[in-house]
Parts: structure tokens; sequence; C-alpha cells
């Protein structure tokens, strides 16, 4: 029988919809609740916000379905005033589409039941069943630093990525527009013709909708540039310098031929404009022997730039392996590339990082 996924899909989709309601709120004020996690990296109100959200819609919609996200509800049994003012922000937000608001059902009861909902995505994962993977806000660094950030959301069935959806709200709703890495500093951009859902369904194609807080419109499908010729082709990378190896990915760029100098983009924003043909190639090479890259952090982007007619793998040529649990232990590294180009890129790789 073959699963068409469709509610999965639209479910999917408005959660994340929903959630990016407020994200954007919490985008545009001066105090996001900013706090430090135990890996030194931040984490604000709209994270917390946003997973409570978007979990509480699957677990009224799917509740035997596992769930691993990024951030748990710890930091804030301590910290009451951080709880209340996610509390406040999660109880005020609505689509604004009565039957859409209806569709993803349950609800957040009280604070405890918040936490309790953000502790659902505990989850190890794994090679069995149904998982849901969430990044409530990918790229919180951009997030603060009013660049490109995403809302990511991805089911995977024993393995393997069947639905995935990225909500980019500051990314321009238009798939031609050119590669928009930063809104302004001032935070205080018009939203006007921002605001980008990217998703996919295996076997079904990639697309790509405005966010918008109405009923969804129909989806246009994308697909990723033919790169003919590499001089024209550009990389496009990791803001943070801690995140991906800058230098190598420079001398990869010479080796190619490629002449344009990188977009750097924080976020799976990344995999949403080449999946569109806003830019042509991701590369996100290791810089360290102990960081494991997470599974919410490129999930939904594969599936989208797969589906749009790309090939993803890590440095080694291997596809990323989702069922190996939190993170992606197996691999090392990401290249996203359309499927004519691939290979060329990755033997580039190969010599400059000195693995053939
Ligand atoms: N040391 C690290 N190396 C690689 N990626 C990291 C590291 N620390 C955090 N990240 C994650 O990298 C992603 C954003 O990176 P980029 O913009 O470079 O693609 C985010 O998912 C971020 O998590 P988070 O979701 O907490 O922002
Ligand atoms: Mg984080
Ligand atoms: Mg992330
Ligand atoms: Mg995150």
């Amino acid at each position: 029988m073959t699963t068409l996924y469709t509610r999965e899909l639209e479910i999917a989709q408005l959660a994340v919809q929903r959630a990016a309601i407020l994200t954007k709120r919490v985008f545009h004020e001066k105090a996001k609740g900013t706090v430090s996690k135990d890996d030194k990296s931040p984490v604000t109100i709209g994270d917390f916000g946003a997973q409570a959200l978007i979990i509480a819609a699957l677990r009224a919609n799917f509740p035997h379905d596992a769930i691993v996200a990024e951030e748990e509800a710890a930091q804030l049994r301590e910290d009451a005033g951080l709880r209340e003012l996610i509390w406040g922000l999660v109880q005020e937000t609505r689509l604004e589409d009565v039957g859409a608001e209806g569709l993803l059902g349950g609800g957040v009861k009280d604070v405890e039941d918040m936490l309790e909902v953000i502790d659902l995505g505990r989850s190890e994962g794994g090679r069995r069943g149904r998982v849901w993977t969430l990044d409530p806000i990918d790229g919180t660094k951009g997030f603060l630093r009013g660049g490109q950030y995403a809302l990511a959301l991805a089911l995977l069935e024993d393995g393997d990525v069947k639905v995935g959806v990225l909500g980019c709200p500051n990314l321009p709703v238009d798939d031609a527009a050119p590669l928009a890495a930063d809104i302004g500093s001032d935070h205080q951009t018009d939203d006007e013709g921002r605001g980008v859902i990217f998703s996919a369904v295996v076997g079904q194609g990639a697309t790509s909708r405005p966010l918008g807080t109405g009923a969804l419109t129909e989806g246009k499908k994308i697909s990723m540039k033919t790169v003919t010729d590499m001089a024209s082709a550009s990389f496009c990378e990791s803001v943070e310098a801690g995140h991906s190896n800058q230098s190598e990915s420079a001398q990869i760029a010479q080796r190619l031929g490629i002449t344009k100098p990188s977009v750097r983009m924080d976020s799976q924003a990344k995999y949403g404009s080449i999946a569109r043909g806003a830019g042509d190639i991701y590369l996100r090479l290791p810089t360290s022997k102990t960081y494991q890259e997470k599974i919410w952090d490129h999930a939904g982007g594969d599936l989208i730039v797969r589906e749009a007619g790309g090939q993803v793998t890590d440095t080694k040529g291997q596809r990323l392996d989702f069922g190996v649990g939190r993170t992606l232990a197996s691999n090392s590294g990401v290249i996203a590339a359309p499927a004519g180009v691939h290979g060329q890129v990755l033997e580039v790789v190969q010599q400059v990082l000195g693995l053939k």
C-alpha cells in the first residue's frame, strides 16, 4: 500500500505556520528571553514556545509517534519568570483560520502541561517506527542577529525521511528572488514579501508556499538549478565559522573553478534556498572531531533538496543516516548539490580533506 502522508503533511505545515506566528513576535521584540544551555549555545522564549506549540499539535494528532526535539524543559522548571513568559505567548498564539486551528486540536492546558509537552521531545529516535524530529528555531544565533532562521519538522519512518517541512519567516516568498542572507540590522523590517514554507513528501517532489497566518495556499513545485558551468555557481554556507570549516571550503571552491564568494546564511534556510534554485551548493565541513550533527538540523532539508532534484551526502559520500539516534553519528559533514554535479563536488571535497 502506498502511504501518501497527506494528513501528516497538512498537520506539520499548519503546526509550523502557527509556531512561526510566535517566533515572529519574539523576533521583533528586543527582549527575547535568551538563556545559555549547558553546551553554551543560546535558547530563547521563541525556541521553547515554538517547541511547545508544535509538539502539542503532534500529540493531539499522532499520539503514538515518537518525537526527537532539540529543547527540554529542565531550565524552565527552575525559572518561573521565564516559563510564565513562554506560557503567555503559547496561550495567545492561534492561527487566523479557525478551521485550521481546529485541525491542530488539543492545546496546552496549563504551565505544567506545557513543560510536559516540551519534554515529549526526548525520544532517543532510532531505526524503528515513526519518529518526528523537530528544531523549533534552527539557527538561534541567526534569529538573535536578525538573520535567517527556520522552524524545522520532519517525519522519519524506520529511519528514512518521509515528510519534511521548513518554515523560513525571513526568506523572500518569491522563489526567484536573489539569496537573502539578512533582513537588515534593525530587526524592524516590514514582513511584507517574506516568509515561506518549503515542504516535501517522499516521491512527491518539493514545494514552496507563503508562510502567512491564514489558510494554507496551494504549493508551487520547486527544483534545483542545473549547474552547467561551475564558474557561475556559488556555495551557500554557515555564517558561524565554528559550524563549518571555511578555509577548506575556500580551497574547494577554488579547485572547482567557483569564483563567486560564498553566500553565508544561518539555519536550514540554506537547504530551502538551494532547493528552489536561489543558490547552488550547500557545504558543511566538519570543524571538530567531537561535534556530532543533530538529526533535527538536517532531516527536513535533506528530503526537500533530494525531492527538488538534488543529492545530499556527507563528505564520505554516504547518505545522511537518520536512524542512528538523536545525532548523525555515522556521518561527517554535509554536501548538498544538484544531482548532476554532486559527484564532481564530492570528488574535490575528498581531495582537499585528504580523504582519497
Ligand atoms: N558546534 C557546532 N557545529 C555545527 N553546528 C552547530 C554547532 N553548534 C550548534 N550548531 C547548530 O548548527 C545549526 C545552525 O548552524 P548554521 O546556521 O551554521 O547552519 C543550528 O542547528 C545550530 O543549532 P541551533 O538550532 O541551536 O541554532
Ligand atoms: Mg540550539
Ligand atoms: Mg538547529
Ligand atoms: Mg534550534
